[in-house]
């Protein structure tokens, strides 16, 4: 029998999650970073979201491999990293050694799909999980040569940048459209402004990946929340 591939073992485990409320740590207090994991993972998180932005493709700044190996050693949860920066590249390698199970890229970085597609079998070399990111004016033929071939389509609901935005609808019309496509079997993930009044469109639409930042960091009782919003869900 073929031993699992780590990137086996990841996937199974975020199927068996989904469909999955994903907390991202950008609204944390990061003087307690390793407390506010624990705190998720004591929630009821099965996977967490890191938010990595460049000041360049995005007008923010966060974090880096660091913090990325330091999420790595407060938590076993499986880490999905999501890329907001020009010449992702460059840095997969870095990000996977310090502990990301998923690394997203996003489309708008690349010359074109066949840029995107190397970036993916990049990441699946180094036996990580490889997803896509589309911004909300981003249209899905952009992605539709690599869609069917990669493991998570990103549809971002804000233009990435910050927490606490409003949702955008844009968002729903493409995973409902990539739920469609029989060749595409792929997480399907939402990000931006999901909340307890939008998170139940999401996984009308299709999306088992929900990303939510200030909806649960910004609550007073992380578990209370987190609970709300599977029960709008499952
Ligand atoms: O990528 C992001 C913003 O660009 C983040 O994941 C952000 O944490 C989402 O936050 P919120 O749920 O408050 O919209």
């Amino acid at each position: 029998m073929t031993a699992q591939t780590h990137r086996d073992q990841i996937r199974a485990r975020l199927a068996a999650a989904a469909p999955a409320i994903n907390p991202s740590i950008l609204g944390c207090d990061y003087a307690q970073l390793g407390q506010e994991i624990a705190d998720m993972e004591q929630a009821g998180a099965k996977v967490l979201h890191l938010d990595v932005m460049d000041g360049h493709f995005v007008p923010n700044f966060t974090f880096g491999m660091t913090i990325v190996e330091a999420a790595r050693r407060a938590t076993e949860l499986p880490l999905d990293v999501h890329l907001m920066m020009e010449q992702p590249g460059r840095y997969i390698r870095q990000f996977r050694e310090a502990g990301a199970d998923v690394i997203t890229v996003h489309e708008e970085v690349c010359r074109d799909q066949s840029e995107l597609a190397d970036l993916v079998a990049q990441i699946r070399e180094l036996d990580a999980l490889a997803g896509i990111a589309i911004n909300p004016p981003t249209p899905l033929e952009r992605i539709d040569k690599v869609a069917g071939n990669c493991d998570l389509i990103l549809c971002m609901s804000v233009m990435p940048g910050f927490g606490g935005q409003e949702f955008d609808h844009v968002a729903l019309e493409k995973l409902a459209a990539l739920r469609d496509r029989p060749d595409v079997t792929a997480f399907l993930e939402v990000d931006g402004g999901v909340n307890v009044e939008t998170i139940a469109d999401c996984t009308a639409a299709g999306a088992n990946m929900l990303v939510v930042g200030s909806a649960i960091s910004g609550s007073d009782n992380y578990r209370q929340r987190i609970v709300e919003l599977e029960r709008l869900i499952k």
